[in-house]
């Protein structure tokens, strides 16, 4: 499977959560730059980080153009809110029969909930979460919305796998990237054999 792009009819969301840090979006993007597989834009109301755009990393948004959006689920995070919309969904499966998605636990489980069907969980995590805090100074975030987001119970909840997702969630853990890429391979490949048993 490396370098293309999986070739079935039968759709699927891989829905990746984790703790912050613990490399949520640099698989989403190794999704999308080994296997075309394309990550569906969530909405926020955080301040952008340096380097992320609007449109690319998320949809921005102010309090207000939020409370305008039709989310199927949305939550608080450190104190910001983030939700998904069912509508960019359907529309992303138009073009691509596999997505990703990148959601705090909560908003794992609702999927888990509403569409298990159409769902696969990749949980990420460490063993060592006090290298996290290091991983995100270097990744640039400003240090108080760091020790912001690592006070906050959202971040302590996310570190361990929850019980809803324990039947259902293939774990990942990423200490080393070229260890964690090995075993995002080898689901990528069941995934890809399942998908095509299905037909
Ligand atoms: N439930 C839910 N969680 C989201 C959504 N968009 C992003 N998140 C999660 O919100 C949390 C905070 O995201 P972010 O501020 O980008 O921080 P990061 O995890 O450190 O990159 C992460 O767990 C994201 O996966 C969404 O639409 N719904
Ligand atoms: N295995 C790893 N070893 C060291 N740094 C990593 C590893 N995986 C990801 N990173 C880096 O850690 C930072 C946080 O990763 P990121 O994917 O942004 O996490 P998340 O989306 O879960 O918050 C990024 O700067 C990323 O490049």
């Amino acid at each position: 499977m490396n370098g293309g792009s999986i070739m079935t009819t039968a759709h699927k969301l891989i829905v990746i959560t984790g703790a912050t840090g613990t490399g949520k979006t640099t698989v989403s993007r190794y999704l999308t730059e080994t296997y075309n597989i394309k990550r569906v834009m969530t909405h926020t109301t955080r301040p952008m980080r340096p380097g992320e755009q609007n449109g690319i990393d998320y949809y921005f948004e102010t309090p207000a153009s939020m409370a305008t959006k039709h989310l199927i689920e949305h939550v608080t995070y450190a104190g910001y809110e983030y939700g998904s919309s069912r509508e960019s969904l359907h529309k992303a499966w138009q073009k691509a029969p596999f997505l990703s998605i990148v959601l705090d636990t909560k908003g794992a489980i609702t999927y888990t909930q509403t569409i298990p069907n159409e769902i696969v969980v990749l949980f990420l995590t460490i063993d060592d979460p006090t290298v996290l805090k290091e991983r995100l100074t270097k990744r640039g975030d400003d240090p108080e919305m760091i020790a912001k987001r690592l006070n906050s119970p959202e971040y302590s909840r996310d570190l361990a796998l929850p019980e809803e997702l324990k039947d259902v969630a293939h774990v990942i853990t990423n200490n080393r990237w070229e260890e964690a890429k090995q075993q995002i391979d080898q689901f990528i490949k069941d995934l890809a054999w399942q998908s095509i048993d299905q037909h």
